[in-house]
């Protein structure tokens, strides 16, 4: 199974979201990582094909999947950006509802719902309306509903929008059972929620794909260029402006900093193994440095 996107570009209005992405996606688990405003949700719709691109195709074993319609959604679970359900329907109701839709018989809807329902953990409050949900049991609703027709292709947008830690660490426990045989994409800004899930991580900036690779490769890149040092507070400004800081610690009247950089940048910095926030802060820079 194959999943390929091919030059693919997109305009809103004369806006370039999407610039020429070439990718090819086998199974395993894809972190879609970027910005806000670097054209996730944009790549993820039309993989999804909600939307079609400006230019280039995607491909889904070597057949474009606007000309497969119908035949590619049967393959498809996606989990939108802005996902709600209906609000006077119990989690139980909705799901059901969405099995009919995406056509399964009863019998399996019915083994398949209370299956999802145990697996999000839901079965408690099955009978409960949306209405009265959380962001996080909304998440998962949704996730539960994406996995109806145990599809090929998962495409979740944000997943993790709203969930609190231990919802997150469900949600990979989750992902990580269901991945064989599954292209899995899920798209965040949050660096944990891929660093120990996704196979393969794809750097989106500015609505170009800067990188595709394994975790332990991006971090490779960064092998000997992160540092832990102390400074004084009135050093900071001077550090902030001259390296990418990836972190910063008030300790007492000193200031820990983690930063990357090629040089040791001074006396006492200490060599520290990189981590995916080092990856983050490389490719797409912090926000000014305050304390
Ligand atoms: N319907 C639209 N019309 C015009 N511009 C749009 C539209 N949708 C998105 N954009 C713009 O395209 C760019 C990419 O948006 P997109 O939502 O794909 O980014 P994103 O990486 O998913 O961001 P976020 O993390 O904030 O959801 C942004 O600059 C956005 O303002």
């Amino acid at each position: 199974m194959m999943l390929k996107i091919e030059n693919v570009t997109h305009h809103y209005r004369g806006f370039e979201a999407l610039k020429n992405i070439n990718c090819e996606l086998s199974p395993g688990i894809y972190g879609l990582l970027g910005p806000n405003g670097a054209g996730k949700t944009t790549l993820l719709r039309i993989l999804v094909d909600v939307i079609a691109p400006s230019k280039g195709r995607v491909l889904y074993n070597h057949r474009d999947i606007s000309a497969l319609g119908e035949r590619y959604r049967d393959v498809l679970g996606y989990l939108p950006q802005e996902f709600h359900g209906y609000r006077n329907f119990t989690a139980e109701e909705f799901l059901k509802y969405v099995a009919n839709l995406k056509g399964l018989d009863r019998q399996t809807a019915a083994s398949r719902v209370e299956q999802l329902l145990d697996m999000v953990g839901l079965t408690e409050v099955r009978k409960k309306k949306l209405k009265g949900f959380s962001g996080g049991m909304k998440r998962r609703i949704g996730i539960a509903q994406a996995l109806l027709n145990d599809p090929e292709i998962l495409i979740l947008d944000e997943p993790t929008a709203g969930l609190d830690p231990s919802e997150r660490i469900r949600l990979r426990g989750i992902l990580s059972k269901l991945s064989k045989n599954k292209i899995i994409i899920l798209s965040t800004h949050i660096v944990s929620d891929i660093e120990y899930v996704a196979d393969e991580v794809l750097l989106l900036k500015k609505g170009e794909l800067i990188q595709k690779a394994t975790p332990s490769a991006l971090l490779g890149q960064l092998e000997n260029q992160v540092w832990r040092l102390r400074i004084q507070e009135e050093e900071l400004e001077k550090y902030s402006t001259n390296y990418a800081v990836s972190n910063v610690h008030q300790l007492g009247n000193d200031i820990e900093l983690r930063i990357i950089s090629e040089e040791k940048p001074n006396e006492s910095a200490v060599n520290v193994e990189p981590r995916m926030e080092d990856i983050y802060v490389y490719y797409f820079g912090t926000q000014k440095v305050e304390l």
